[in-house]
């Protein structure tokens, strides 16, 4: 801010007072789960991690307000001040955002509940156009050629292709200073006629109605989508995965020292990266406990054995006194170099045993300590992928099937221990199929050095996120 130039409150509505008809679903869609939080909640923490924003207000869709304010209270959205319940048209539930506002100026940025990928950037570049703007849109061009149709004798007809230069595609936020938005809803409901011909986004009310107010247009960008159409869900699902495996950055220098320091962190498995985040740890004052298989120190403990494991954590938490991160790191798999048909039954048994059902019985024998340190639980995953014939082997096509187990675990996880405050997350340990005694999968990317990892996995524990599946540095 220039000197002396005060900042206005900056208050984000969240508009879901929609049901979803055109999803089709017996719930509104805002609830739908992608990656293992509901849509609403995705938005809801993006909004919540935004500087710019102060205040957020949601606007829920009649029956649903209770449910709202458990997501709210769950996801410890602090900004949320009020829940309201949302009206029978987008426009009536924006007018009860802006009676909900109160009486004192501020900015206001309306937005789609249901554009869960809006990015931070956006949001910034909104708030920013109107510290010089009273409205604001965000916009991107249209790839498509857009056309007027008019009915024609059978059917419908062109009337007019419009130059595609100067077409839009309207997203959200829409951001304007409350007044003026409060103005021009104002003349809209004195205006016989605006029942009969709604606006579908609010900057619309404003050229209608208050034609003199320029709206500024902001870049959106081809991500922020709106989930309208159950084709939507599943190109949001694979955007919010691919969001999801960039691994969060620590919250300033001292961040993991004030995370770890007198914690204590238990770790099953992974040799030379286990070794490494136990070293980090320990310099950053957690109590640190590393069981391995082979029982370097005598552990000796088997993670597919639920019994082993349960040990494992009642001697971390006798010793230490308590447990607030466990990391499991998945151990290389046995089950052979052919083809799946060809390995041998026993070592497949072993590779599900390990690299599945040990993550269940970690998570399982951990949450008893977790949910009293409100803690973390980081699952990993080989992070396999077997693009070609040439890649397939017995191991590759087990370790793709445990991986995407382990992730739909982490998910499943994350969303029913968020209400105990512990978060589950899981990292990708390596970039590609390779795997000692392996051939490349060609594309010549290097394994991600060890170092590299163990810090990924500790930038995941020392912060906020849950029911992340998080690439490690090499990962696409
Ligand atoms: N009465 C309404 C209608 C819509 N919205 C919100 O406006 C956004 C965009 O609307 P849309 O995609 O049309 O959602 P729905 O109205 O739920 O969908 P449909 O039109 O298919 O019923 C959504 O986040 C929706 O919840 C709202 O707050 N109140
Ligand atoms: C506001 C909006 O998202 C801009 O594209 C859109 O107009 C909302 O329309 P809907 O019919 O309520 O989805």
């Amino acid at each position: 801010m220039a000197g002396g130039e005060v900042r206005r409150r900056v208050v984000g509505v969240v508009l879901a007072g929609g049901v979803g008809r055109r999803m089709g679903h017996s719930r509104p869609k805002q609830l739908l789960k992608i990656g293992g939080r509901s849509i609403i909640e995705h938005t809801l923490a993006v909004f919540e991690r935004a500087p710019e924003i102060d205040e957020v207000v949601v606007l829920m869709a009649p029956g649903f307000t209770a449910e709202a304010e458990r997501i709210v209270a769950r996801g410890r959205f602090h900004k949320v001040r009020q829940v309201v319940e949302g009206g029978a048209t987008r426009t009536e539930s924006t007018w009860r955002a802006l009676q909900a506002l109160g009486p004192d100026e501020c900015d206001v940025l309306l937005h789609d509940a249901v554009r869960p990928l809006v990015e931070p950037r956006i949001i910034s570049d909104c708030v920013e156009a109107l510290r010089t703007h009273s409205a604001v849109n965000v916009a991107i061009p249209s790839s498509d050629t857009i056309l007027v149709a008019a009915p024609g004798p059978s059917g419908e007809v062109i009337r007019e292709v419009p130059d595609r230069s100067l077409l839009r595609r309207v997203q959200t936020p829409q951001g304007f200073r409350l007044s003026v938005i409060r103005e021009a809803y104002e003349r809209a409901l004195r205006d016989p006629g605006f029942a009969g011909r709604p606006a579908t986004d609010d900057c619309g009310v404003v050229l209608r109605y208050l034609p003199d107010v320029p709206i500024h247009i902001v870049p959106g960008s081809e991500r922020n989508m709106k989930v309208t159409h159950p084709v939507d869900v599943h190109i949001a699902e694979k955007l919010i995965e691919l969001a999801s495996r960039a691994a969060p950055v620590p919250a300033g220098p001292d961040a993991h020292r004030r995370a770890l320091e007198g914690t204590t962190v238990a770790v099953f498995g992974g040799d030379d990266i286990g070794t490494r985040i136990a070293d980090l740890a320990t310099g950053y004052g957690a109590a640190v406990h590393v069981f391995s298989r082979t029982g370097s120190g005598g552990s000796g403990v088997r993670v597919e054995d639920p019994a082993s494991v349960a040990h494992a954590l009642e001697q971390a938490s006798k010793q230490s006194g308590r447990v607030d991160h466990v990391v499991h790191l998945t151990e290389t798999a046995a089950a052979g170099e052919g083809r799946l048909d060809e390995a041998d039954g026993e070592a497949v048994r072993e590779t599900i045993a390990v690299n599945h059902l040990g993550p269940v019985n970690i998570a399982r024998a951990s949450l008893p300590y977790l949910r009293e340190t409100r803690g973390h639980l980081l699952l990993s995953t080989i992070g396999s992928r077997a693009d070609s014939p040439a890649e397939r082997s017995a191991n590759a096509s087990l370790r793709c099937s445990t991986d995407a187990a382990v992730v739909a675990l982490t998910q499943a996880l994350a969303d029913e221990w968020a209400d105990l405050g512990v978060k589950v997350n899981c990292v990708s340990l390596r970039s590609t199929g390779t795997l000692p005694g392996e051939s490349s999968p060609g594309d010549g990317d290097p394994l991600p050095p060890p170092p590299d990892v163990a810090q990924t996995c500790l930038n995941i524990l020392t912060s906020d996120v849950t029911g992340h599946a998080t690439g490690t540095p090499h990962t696409p």
